[in-house]
């Protein structure tokens, strides 16, 4: 199976509820988002002109509108979260997610989020969000 992946990289601030750690506080990190995706179609024949699986541009795209321009320069805190400090509900550049936004259910928006967007030619492959250089998480299609 030919993949192809696009390499993305926003910049958040988060805090995590519930953690027993410096976490818990807002804070920010730069993520580095990689999007792995293959075509339904066979491998036994080329791709057709101009070649693609689809255009990197076409992907750069739709992972901006799909996961991006959610959290790129967003405070991102949960329901949870905000019930206990709720003079931060007030902020504009606050983004509300139902879980926390950990890693893993930062991956797992994304996950949702960009399949929801890909055309039925497409599948998606594997997501890779690095928290920090030596943190990530990853999903794998089974
Ligand atoms: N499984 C997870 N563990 C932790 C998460 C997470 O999302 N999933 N997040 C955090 C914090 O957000 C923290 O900022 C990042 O943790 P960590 O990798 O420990 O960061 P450090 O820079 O301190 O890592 P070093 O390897 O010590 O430099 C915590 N845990």
């Amino acid at each position: 199976m030919i993949v192809i992946t696009k390499i993305f990289n926003f910049e958040m601030a988060h805090a995590l509820d519930g953690y027993d750690g410096a976490c818990r506080n807002i804070h920010g990190h730069s993520y580095e988002l990689h999007v792995t995706i293959s075509s339904v179609k066979a491998d036994d024949t080329c791709f057709p002109a101009p070649g693609f699986i689809i255009d990197f541009k076409e992907l750069k795209q739709l992972v901006n509108r799909a996961v991006i321009e959610k959290f790129d320069h967003k405070l991102v805190l949960s329901r949870g979260y905000l019930s206990k400090f709720p003079a931060l509900k007030t902020l504009e550049n606050l983004e509300i997610l139902e879980a926390e936004p950990s890693v893993e259910n930062l991956l797992l928006y994304s996950k949702q989020a960009i399949s929801e967007m890909l055309p039925p030619t497409l599948t998606l492959q594997r997501l890779k969000l690095y928290e920090t250089k030596s943190s990530y998480a990853e999903w794998l299609a089974s």
